[in-house]
């Protein structure tokens, strides 16, 4: 029988430069475990503090700022050959202070995608890594039928311009079926204007299989999850999200390896007007769940950006309002 793995509670910080889209690593000092690895700043959470004091003690500690604005963003465990560590990722801001290396770290601002160059980076930094590619703002489709076609183009156009670099087309009450050819071809064109632009798009998963993999992957619904065995796409090239309702719907998410889950409806909403609203404290609480970043939806926009992140969203996906 082998012993039990310590199991370790760390927090970690994402640092944000929103200007340039860096984030701080750092190399893990000498004499420590993993030493000369690459990581995001952190440490462990000492007993009686909550996740917050640590994240400010440990960034004072190893970089000399004053963390003044920072959210919960990701909470996971990743199992080691020696230990098991649970790493609650939050997005820092806003800070006051020159980061400085004060553990003779060497600490670098790089892109999400540039991080490699750097050197090795601990195995548990680069999920996170992937995820900071993922944009705030997650827009979906809403054509309703062929007529609006010209019209949608043009405020999807509209969007790209404003920013927006991730779409979702999804058409569940198209006039001529979700497998319709006047879908597929709009569709086309869609994926077209939004890969000039540089955004990704998902294709949901009411449209046919085949259609997928002419976007960047999938929007999988809670109950085409389920019924997945696996997940459908590969990692190296495409996109697999989930859209969720409750614990056990993140949960499938995270056995699927879905890079996001989709989590709702937080506010009401119009598209929805029977179903209760989850509201954002069970958001929260299902979010902190998921091990993976989480979109709210129902009722965003711009507007409830901020609250999203303060109780752990990663971003906000809507049909409008968005950017
Ligand atoms: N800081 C940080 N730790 C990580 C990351 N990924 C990851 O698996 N870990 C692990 C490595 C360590 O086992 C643990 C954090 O420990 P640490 O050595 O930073 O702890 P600390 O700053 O409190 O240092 P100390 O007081 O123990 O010297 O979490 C990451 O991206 N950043
Ligand atoms: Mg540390």
């Amino acid at each position: 029988m082998s012993e039990a793995k310590p199991y370790i509670k760390v927090v970690v910080g994402a640092i944000l430069n929103q200007q340039t889209g860096e984030v701080l690593l750092g190399q893990r000092p000498k004499g420590k475990p993993w030493e000369d690895w690459w990581e995001f700043p952190g440490g462990k959470i000492e007993s009686g503090e909550t996740e917050k004091q640590a994240l400010v003690r440990e960034l004072k500690e190893e970089l000399g700022i004053d963390v003044h604005t920072c959210t919960p963003w990701v909470t996971f465990t990743y199992e080691y050959p020696k230990t098991v560590v649970n790493l609650a990722f939050w997005r820092v801001t806003g800070w006051t202070g020159t980061p400085t290396s004060l553990e003779e770290q060497r600490l670098a601002w790089t892109t999400p995608a540039g991080a490699a160059e750097l050197g090795e980076l601990l195995p548990a930094s680069l999920p996170p890594l992937r995820w900071l590619t993922l944009p705030e703002h997650y827009a979906l489709s809403a054509i309703g039928s062929p007529e609006n076609i010209e019209s949608w183009l043009a405020t999807l156009q509209q969007q790209l311009d404003n920013g927006i670099r991730l779409v979702q087309l999804r058409e569940p009450a198209w006039p001529d079926g979700t497998a319709a050819a006047s879908l597929k071809a709009v569709f086309g064109q869609a994926i077209e204007i939004c890969h000039a632009a540089g955004a990704r798009v998902l294709i949901n998963s009411v449209h046919p299989k085949a259609w997928w993999k002419q976007a960047d992957g999938v929007q999988l619904r809670a109950q085409d999850a389920l019924l997945a065995e696996a997940r459908p796409l590969p990692q190296d090239n495409y996109l697999v999200a989930v859209s969720a309702h409750n614990t056990a719907d993140v949960l499938y998410a995270q056995v699927l390896g879905a890079d996001f889950v989709v989590l709702g409806h937080v506010l009401d909403t119009p598209s929805h007007p029977d179903q209760a609203a989850l509201g954002w404290e069970a958001f929260a609480a299902i979010a902190h769940e998921a091990g993976l970043p989480v979109y709210a939806i129902g009722g965003q926009s711009a507007a409830t950006l901020a609250t999203a992140q303060e109780h752990g969203a990663h971003g906000i996906a809507a049909i409008r309002g968005l950017a």
